[in-house]
């Protein structure tokens, strides 16, 4: 039943929205990760109509049992092989109502006009059937050249990658490289062993953007760095050299760091269990920081993929407007302290959300503030890919020439940069 209990907490974590549902399933203890992962996303699908049909029966009389053990076990009872644990009070409480539950579905499935169970499921978003497979190779560990070849000997080949067999170089990032949608990459050795990491393309616009030096002495600051993709990132453009410090106030997404950052071979990564709000900006190292990225949570609204699209639903407006208002406010706290750091020339800051509450508002408070004054201020489009095509949304900014820059699904990229001013771009 404990696996019950673990998938029911990663329930309620989604619950809250405090990451996509990929960051939230990777937390998980790796014993079980890949059976409740599974449960948790076939839950998912069957979340409304299991629901209602919770709710037609006297199901949550029982004493035992919550709403999301609930819609666990009633999915394996009624949707899969049966409930996969031993005889105990929770189990026979469920068994009790089986009959009644069962009833419920056939009536569901009467009144929606489907003849299969699985036509009841949410099968998501389909702009994610459209998303290239993106592959960042570790370039800590080989060149592009060398993966590129080793693809061609597994026989892709370059070229088209809405072919099955194709593949290409991103235009935009360097060492990034596009398959088919379908392909996947999860069980593969080169995976595995960190030489690829499974990245998409907007998740990699920060660390380019920030352009970390690649000298002995360089000192960098990923300030929210779990799971971890964009710590590698950066320590492979830092050449794994110089010194890249990783925050992670969460011990259970801090461990994942300490995993990803291993199997991704980063030397120069020294992870800390650690609040970036915590650290002093004069004290030590900090105070010969030059370069700070900033990915801090975030409502997480522009990820596109076919899971969390299962979450999208359920946000009332009223809770959103509050929600957001609240992680405007700790995404400027956490601008405002990297701003503190007297060496920084350069601040990335990035959200994966699509709202300006999170974006463009933040940066053009971030910019009004004492920190700011006279220092920083927002970098120009040829400071921050320029070569990419849109740039956010200038009616949210004071400024309505400042480039801005977002990528069209997955993230907007905000960038400050200083060498005593601070420049900005989404
Ligand atoms: C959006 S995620 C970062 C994703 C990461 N940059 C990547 O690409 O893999 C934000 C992370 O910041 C952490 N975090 C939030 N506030 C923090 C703080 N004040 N200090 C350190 N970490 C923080 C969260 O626990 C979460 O793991």
């Amino acid at each position: 039943m404990n696996f019950y209990f673990d998938a029911a907490k990663t329930l309620e974590t989604l619950e809250t929205r405090k990451g996509s549902i990929k960051g939230v399933l990777a937390t998980l203890p790796e014993k079980n990760r890949k059976r409740c992962s599974a449960l948790v996303i076939e839950t998912l699908k069957y979340k409304a109509p299991l629901m209602e049909i919770i709710k037609a029966s006297d199901l949550l009389k029982e004493k035992k049992l919550n709403l999301n053990l609930a819609l666990l076990l009633v999915h394996d009872m009624l949707l899969a092989k049966g409930i996969q644990a031993g005889d105990g009070p929770i189990k026979q409480a469920v068994l009790r109502h089986k009959t009644r539950l069962n009833g419920e579905l056939q009536k569901l499935k009467i009144k929606k006009g489907v003849a299969h169970t699985r036509d009841l499921a949410d099968n998501g978003d389909d702009r994610a059937s459209l998303i290239p497979r993106y592959i960042r190779v570790n370039t800590s560990v080989w060149s592009t050249e060398a993966a590129v070849k080793e693809f061609i000997s597994r026989g892709y080949v370059v070229g088209d990658p809405t072919q099955s067999k194709g593949f290409a170089h991103d235009e935009h990032i360097p060492n990034l490289l596009l398959f088919h949608p379908r392909a996947t990459f999860h069980e593969d050795p080169l995976y595995l062993s960190g030489k690829i990491i499974l990245q998409d393309k907007a998740s990699c616009f920060p660390a380019v953007v920030l352009a970390p030096p690649r000298s002995e002495d360089a000192v960098v600051i990923d300030a929210t760095a779990a799971p971890g993709n964009k710590t590698s990132h950066l320590s492979a453009l830092m050449g794994n050299k110089g010194k890249l410090y990783a925050f992670e106030r969460d011990s259970k997404r801090y461990k994942t760091l300490q995993m990803m950052t291993s199997k991704a071979h980063c030397k120069n990564v020294e992870t800390l269990n650690q609040d970036f709000l915590t650290t002093d900006p004069a004290d030590g190292h900090c105070s010969e920081v030059t370069h700070i990225l900033l990915d801090p949570s975030c409502s997480g609204s522009g990820i596109v993929n076919r899971m969390d699209h299962l979450l999208a639903a359920e946000q009332e407006d009223d809770d959103q407007e509050e929600r957001l208002a609240k992680l405007a406010a700790f995404q400027l706290l956490m601008i405002r302290h990297a701003m503190k750091f007297p060496s920084v020339k350069r601040i990335v800051y990035s959200t994966c959300s699509v709202h300006a509450t999170e974006n463009e508002n933040v940066v053009r408070e971030a910019l009004k503030t004492e920190e700011a004054s006279g220092i920083f201020e927002l970098a120009p489009r040829t400071m921050v890919l320029p070569t990419w095509h849109r740039r956010g949304m200038p009616e949210e900014m004071d400024d309505p020439g400042t480039f801005m820059l977002s990528p069209p699904i997955s993230a907007l990229v905000l960038t400050c940069y200083s060498s005593r001013r601070l420049c900005c771009a989404m």
